[in-house]
């Protein structure tokens, strides 16, 4: 008997096998019905498993609303210190917001996460962040700074007092390749949040990451918050700069009370893995070759690197001191601060010097290919003047690099074990 899948049967050669014929047919059309039931099944299988899944964990879920979403919120921002604050931490999956997060949280302020878990760099270790601060009573919000009816939900749930905007599409070297996303990100992306800030009632007072890349081609040193910055070298500082004059109209015309924090490259533990130091150390451990970048005249380039536990203390002391936005409902009632400070570490280090301390701490040799700065936005050296940020934040920074790296070299090793690093 042949069978029913064989093609010869399903296939009329003359009138004379309609009757044949109809009896494929219906056995064809019974096995659609069947396929599009097996299809139904499946579906509604993958639904239950996809709610099963916020149900089991709730820090997994990227979708936003409803009453369970919402209590978790509300139980992230609780306040557990008199006088403590609820902030929304924009980033919180990335380096500095994650660890913004936990302290804060640690000390006893509301906290909400907020992140879009890009892929930009490896989403593993943003999602591994993520575990981190939810076991810490964090939840992050998975969305984007875009999506003005997530961020009027968010106001609406929780009366933040600030924001602490980290949220970015970093990176200088990137822009080059994705111009796109730092419009995304840092302009469209901080307008939308400025909006929905403008509109809470009250209005949060808004602490946010500039960058040290606005100083671009400045050569008056140290940086102070007074020296031009209308020479970028990227398109990523040109979009922090835009960031800088975009909070100003906030101030001025809204009352939203300001403080934008210029960092000089921040390195550490759990850091991110497009930066020089990151990358250097995975290909050291791999035993891959290193590009080191020289400036005009094989001149060394150099840094202020910052370690992040003294970025952490001068975003808090910002939160701290920021005083409060005047207006309400989109509309003024009086000034309200606006403030810029650099966060750097005073101590301008060469990209060599790096890798020898980082040599060290690794215990294996790098192998170096020295070449001349591609145009590519890079800038030849930073170096802070912290005096505004010591004055008015308490800030200063107690962490050198040799023993920053060694603290993020220790991370490293945990994190990812000897040479064994993904991607
Ligand atoms: O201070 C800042 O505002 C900026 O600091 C870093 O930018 P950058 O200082 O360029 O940091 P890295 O990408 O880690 O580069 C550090 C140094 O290593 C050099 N480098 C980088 C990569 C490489 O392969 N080789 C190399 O010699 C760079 O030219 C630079 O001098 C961050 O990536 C930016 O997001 C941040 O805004």
């Amino acid at each position: 008997m042949p069978s029913s899948l064989d093609h010869g049967q399903l296939l009329p050669s003359s009138p004379g096998k309609s009757k044949s014929m109809n009896r494929q047919v219906y056995r064809c059309f019974s096995s659609t019905s069947t396929m599009f039931l097996w299809a139904l099944f499946l579906i509604a299988l993958t639904v239950s498993y996809l709610s099963f899944q916020s149900i089991g964990s709730p820090y997994l879920s990227s979708s936003w609303g409803g009453s369970r979403w919402e209590k978790q919120v509300r139980l992230s921002a609780r306040i557990n210190r008199r006088g403590g604050m609820a902030v929304l931490v924009t980033g919180a999956g990335g380096f500095v917001g994650s660890h913004v997060s936990l302290a804060l949280k640690r000390r006893g302020d509301g906290v909400v996460g907020l992140d879009n878990f890009n892929n930009y760099y490896e989403t593993s270790l943003k999602k591994a962040r993520r575990s981190l601060l939810s076991n810490n009573g964090v939840f992050i919000v998975e969305g984007d700074l875009n999506d003005a009816k997530l961020l009027a939900k968010l106001f609406d749930v929780v009366v933040f007092t600030h924001v602490m905007h980290l949220a970015a599409q970093a990176g200088v070297r990137y822009a080059m390749k994705n111009p796109l996303s730092y419009v995304h990100s840092n302009i469209a992306g901080l307008v939308t949040l400025l909006e929905a800030c403008k509109m809470a009632n009250p209005q949060p007072a808004v602490v946010w990451a500039s960058s040290s890349s606005v100083y671009g081609l400045n050569e008056a040193v140290p940086f102070s918050e007074s020296h031009r910055t209308d020479q970028p070298a990227s398109l990523y500082a040109a979009t922090k700069k835009a960031g800088e004059e975009i909070t100003h109209t906030y101030n001025h015309i809204y009352g939203l009370s300001i403080t934008g924090l210029r960092f000089f490259t921040v390195y550490g533990p759990w850091g991110r893995p497009d930066m020089a130091y990151f990358s250097f150390t995975k290909s050291i451990l791999q035993g891959r070759p290193i590009t080191i970048y020289r400036g005009k005249n094989r001149a060394d380039l150099a840094r202020d690197f910052t370690f992040i536990d003294d970025i952490v203390r001068g975003c808090l002391a910002s939160l701290d001191t920021s005083g409060k936005s005047t207006g309400s409902g989109g509309k003024k009632r009086g000034t309200a601060p606006y403030r810029i400070f650099n966060l750097g570490n005073t101590s301008p280090v060469t990209v060599p010097t790096l890798v020898r301390i980082l040599e060290r701490h690794l215990k294996a040799k790098a192998k170096r290919n020295i070449v001349d700065m591609p145009g590519n936005g890079d800038v030849p050296f930073t170096h802070a003047n912290i005096s505004s940020a010591q004055r008015e934040l308490g800030y200063k920074p107690t962490t050198d690099l040799e023993t920053g790296l060694k603290k993020f070299v220790k991370w490293y090793l945990s994190y990812y074990g000897y040479g064994k690093s993904v991607n």
